[in-house]
């Protein structure tokens, strides 16, 4: 039977990358469905996939993580198209104004943790954030609470008795326990509001696993390793590509000290590929499953622990449900008037 797969983020990077992926290997027993906010890139991401696969079902689907309307319609349109999703990729994400903190960088070349500094970007990157039209905090909302309430709405299509469906997140070696804080989970107080988003994921993870384990439901997450993609070269905007491409041989030689610089798309999308053919029941839910690259250029995953624990994940998943049943009440609220305005209508005629 056909596997059916929603990919969000698909038209650029490593969410394209794991689609072409997961075409090469099997053409006709996938069915993709991009989840996109740009229609004119994922139609191109379409183009491109069935240029090379041409009997291959790939359908689009708009959807914008970062707004609650967008994310309610497009699930609606989900679960009208599809009745199971085998696996839930939430892979968009964004990291918006980096700031690049070039003496950090240098003070880290000359010391003890200039590896952890290449393998993560740990103390060298901040960001500022912005407010979206819902009122939260865009990297939240985009990378974190849009893909929460997208999996709530689709619980019908992802549990089934009798069979297994998959969420897989992409994190980050760059989540941090110290840039997250259970008292501010949109991040409205700190600079690093990525850092604090993937944490969140990696929590989030865990506790979905408790809940939803009993119904066929598993989650996994994956650091893609350092990828240059959209979003990282936002990180120099000054630096031309010409730039980028003469760093290349500095980067190639550093994967002979961290195999986290995975590089390309299709390296970076090694461990998302490697969950779609695993058993879910085996995979280790406090396990962080990573796409590594080794000097010689071969590409493997390695789980390694993460540093999260169960009483903070059930933490974080009440407040996440907290909110919903708020964006819930807000989206009820706007159907009032119009509700009451039909009624009005149909008052006098029927009378
Ligand atoms: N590159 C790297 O080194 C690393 C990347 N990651 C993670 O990998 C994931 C993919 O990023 P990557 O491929 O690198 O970068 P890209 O910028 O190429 O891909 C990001 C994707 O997310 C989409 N997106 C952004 N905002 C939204 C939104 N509001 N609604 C829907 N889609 C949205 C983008 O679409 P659009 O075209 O509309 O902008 C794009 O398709 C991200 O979650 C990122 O955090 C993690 C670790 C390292
Ligand atoms: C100018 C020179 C010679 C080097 C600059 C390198 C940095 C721009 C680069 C080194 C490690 C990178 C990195 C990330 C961004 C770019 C670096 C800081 C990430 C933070 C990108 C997003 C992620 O999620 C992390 C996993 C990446 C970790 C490594």
């Amino acid at each position: 039977m056909n596997k059916v797969v929603l990919v969000t983020g698909a038209n650029s990077g490593i969410g394209l990358a794991l689609c072409e992926r997961l075409l090469t290997q099997d053409t006709e027993g996938v069915q993709l469905c991009l989840a996109c906010r740009n229609m004119q890139r994922a139609q191109a991401a379409r183009s491109a996939l069935l240029a090379s696969h041409p009997t291959a079902q790939v359908a689009l689907l708009q959807m914008d993580t970062s707004s609650i309307t967008s994310v309610f319609k497009a699930a609606q349109e989900i679960k009208l198209r599809y009745n199971r999703l085998d696996y839930l990729y939430l892979n968009a994400g964004i990291m918006p104004n980096p700031q690049f903190d070039v003496t950090a960088f240098f003070k880290g070349l000359f010391s003890r943790k200039i590896i952890t500094m290449f393998a993560t970007g740990e103390g060298i990157l901040t960001q500022t954030d912005r407010i979206t039209p819902d009122g939260r905090q865009e990297v939240f909302a985009t990378n974190l609470f849009g893909h929460f309430l997208l999996i709530r709405e689709l619980e019908p299509i992802l549990c089934h008795a009798g069979r297994t469906s998959q969420l897989i997140w992409t994190s980050s070696s760059n989540a941090h326990r110290s840039a997250f804080n259970l008292e501010d989970i949109q991040h409205q107080k700190g600079t690093q509001p990525y850092s604090s988003s993937k944490y969140a994921s990696d929590l989030l993870s865990l506790a979905l696993n408790t809940h939803y384990n009993k119904q066929g439901l598993y989650s996994s997450v994956i650091c893609p390793g350092f990828v240059m993609t959209n979003l990282t070269y936002r990180i120099l905007p000054s630096f031309p590509a010409f730039l980028w491409t003469l760093l290349m041989p500095i980067f190639w030689l550093i994967r002979v000290f961290t195999n986290m610089f995975t590089l390309t798309p299709y390296n970076g999308a090694e461990a998302l590929f490697w969950l779609f053919q695993q058993k879910p029941e085996s995979l280790d839910p406090y396990a962080k499953y990573h796409s590594l690259t080794s000097a010689l250029s071969n590409n493997y995953t390695q789980p390694q622990k993460m540093d999260i624990d169960l009483e903070t994940s059930e933490a974080l998943y009440e407040k996440l449900l907290q909110l919903e049943s708020e964006e819930r009440r807000k989206v009820k609220e706007k159907q009032k008037p119009s509700q009451h305005f039909h009624s009005n209508r149909a008052g006098p005629l029927s009378s």
